[in-house]
């Protein structure tokens, strides 16, 4: 059984995916503190959360059994990620399912500082009929600066055509081939801070967008520029925009986010009468609601299950091409991962990911987090590594990951090769994906093989004597350890050689080192798998 907490008000009906789950206990407690949080999240497997709930690195280092963080919207700026990295928790958000609600909000807000619409309202219910104050602008001819073109940026950009603006955009991103399909011009911030009659903003919060329009911008702006922002308080800097209004420099504001949620009482904007505002309500819409939090619980709901899942944003995202075509070496790398850092003496320095043959064609790197989490798995246990952190992890530890791709793969249309490097040794062990038969390892350092990994194995090496397997046979018999299956490599007769055996159940210790000490035996390692 798996417990989701949701921390925040979100849709009972996009969540009833998860309340109808037979596997999964909902409980709904928004408005909680950090404390109280704490107190608590140590028994859940999955947090669902919008803008309120600050996720912070002692939540999760309390959320002991905490697989997920879901985000039912779009920014994770409330989300601590290098905490949830560190700590192998995903993070996903539901990207979609706001954008249009979004975008709507935005419009709302031009229109409604175009036309002082809030500033009429109240002094309409207000009993003063005054018609004089309010003189407005129209949106169409004017040029509409649009700062970040991604999903929201994008559809305001396609709306405000139909009002007849004509569109600059700025976005890092953005291809001139995109720009012509929307039937926009790109520009510099410069450019469109010089030459836009409105401007809104489209970007998340980083360090880069933090304060992007601040004095500098102000000093050099269109005199008369209305500037809407639904996106991120602290994109444009709060205190420079209202000197740029009290100048004559800015001509009216509207803001739905804030640099700090809720604002104080004394908040500039508040009492501004060129400013209107709103109580981050871009994403907040009936049906935005349902969308984002439909998202969100079924990609928690793929996750708790370990299934394939969407939305990651601590993760690399992979396309769904990609993902049907790697997922079933997932099990193969991890296996492999797993296999060699058992039969592998001392603290790993180095690990070298071969891919050949078609997997030499694709972006393996979802697979290589498969690789180094079954190798890290084995040294700080299964549940402290996953696919989120394993890189991380081994970043941490100083590991060096090298990729290495070759388009041969000798008998086999894939071949995954790891090669471990540690102070005392470097070993290599190859598999494959058999169709119909899954994956097999096909070598370990230069002796083919044909092992399923699985199960209790022991692997032994020794030198290819008349007798030896005989000795081994007798001694794990007389020990009471079942041999399930035998694979002996060899590369020269009389040479050194290797023995995979699988078992019914675990070796004991002292079995393994009776075996060590047989006659031509040199090594006797368990591996589980
Ligand atoms: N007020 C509200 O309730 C809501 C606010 N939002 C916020 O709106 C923003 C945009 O959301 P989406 O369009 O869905 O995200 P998106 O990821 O589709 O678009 C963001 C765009 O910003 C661009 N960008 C990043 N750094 C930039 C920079 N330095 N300069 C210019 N562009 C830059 C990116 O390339 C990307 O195209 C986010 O911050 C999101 O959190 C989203 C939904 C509701
Ligand atoms: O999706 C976003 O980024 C938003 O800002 C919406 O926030 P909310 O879910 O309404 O608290």
């Amino acid at each position: 059984m798996f417990k989701v907490l949701v921390s925040d008000p979100i849709s009972d009906l996009g969540i009833q995916q998860l309340v109808d789950a037979e596997d999964i206990i909902v409980d709904k407690k928004p408005g909680l503190s950090e404390d109280e949080l704490v107190a608590i999240i140590g028994e859940y497997d999955a947090l669902l959360v919008r803008s309120q709930t600050r996720v912070t690195a002692r939540i999760m280092e309390a959320g002991k059994l905490l697989k997920v963080v879901g985000r039912a919207g779009v920014g994770v700026d409330n989300i601590d990620l290098d905490a949830a990295t560190q700590r192998g928790i995903i993070v996903i958000n539901a990207p979609d399912g706001n954008t249009i609600t979004t975008c709507e909000h935005t419009f709302a807000m031009m229109m409604a500082v175009a036309r002082h619409i809030p500033q009429a309202y109240m002094k309409t219910v207000n009993g003063v009929w005054d018609r004089k104050s309010f003189l407005g602008v129209e949106l169409r001819n004017k040029v509409l600066g649009v700062l970040g073109m991604g999903r929201i940026g994008s559809e305001v950009a396609k709306r405000a055509k139909a009002f007849g603006m004509d569109i600059l955009g700025y976005d890092p991103f953005m291809t001139e081939e995109r720009a012509e399909k929307l039937g926009i011009k790109l520009a510099s911030v410069e450019e469109i801070v010089r030459n836009a009659d409105f401007m809104t903003v489209h970007t998340p919060l980083t360090p880069e967008t933090h304060h992007m329009i601040g004095k500098d911008q102000f000093a050099v702006m269109k005199p008369g520029m209305r500037i809407v922002n639904c996106a991120r308080g602290g994109i444009i800097d709060e205190i420079a925009l209202v000197e740029a209004i009290d100048k004559g420099i800015v001509a009216g504001a509207a803001f739905d986010v804030f640099e700090v949620e809720p604002p104080a009482k004394d908040h500039p904007f508040l009492k501004h009468p060129k400013i209107i505002v709103t109580p981050h309500l871009g994403a907040s819409t009936v049906e935005a609601q349902e969308n984002v939090a439909i998202d969100v619980s079924e990609q928690v709901l793929h996750i708790l299950r370990d299934e394939p899942f969407s939305n990651a944003v601590n993760m690399p995202p992979i396309p769904a091409g990609l993902q049907s075509k790697l997922q079933p070496y997932f099990i193969l790398g991890e296996k492999l991962g797993s296999f060699i850092s058992q039969m592998t003496d001392g603290a790993v320095q180095e690990i070298v990911v071969g891919y050949s043959g078609d997997l030499a064609e694709v972006d393996t790197q979802p697979l290589t987090r498969y690789v180094v989490k079954g190798i890290l798995s084995h040294h700080l246990g299964t549940e402290q590594v996953n696919v989120v952190n394993s890189m991380h992890l081994a970043k941490e530890r100083d590991v060096n990951i090298v990729v290495q791709k070759s388009h041969i793969a000798k008998d086999f249309t894939n071949l995954v090769t790891v090669s471990l490097r540690t102070k005392k040794e470097e070993r290599t062990v190859a598999g494959t994906l058999l169709t119909g038969y899954g994956p097999r390892i096909v070598q370990i350092d230069n002796f083919p093989v044909d092992v399923t990994p699985e199960g209790n194995l022991i692997l032994i090496s020794h030198n290819d004597k008349p007798g030896i397997i005989g000795r081994v046979g007798t001694l794990l018999g007389t020990n009471d350890v079942n041999i399930a299956t035998m694979q002996v490599g060899r590369q020269l007769e009389g040479g050194s050689a290797i023995m995979v055996l699988r078992v019914d159940k675990g070796t004991p210790k002292e079995v393994l080192e009776q075996l060590t000490n047989l006659t031509e035996l040199n090594t006797a390692k368990e591996i589980k798998i």
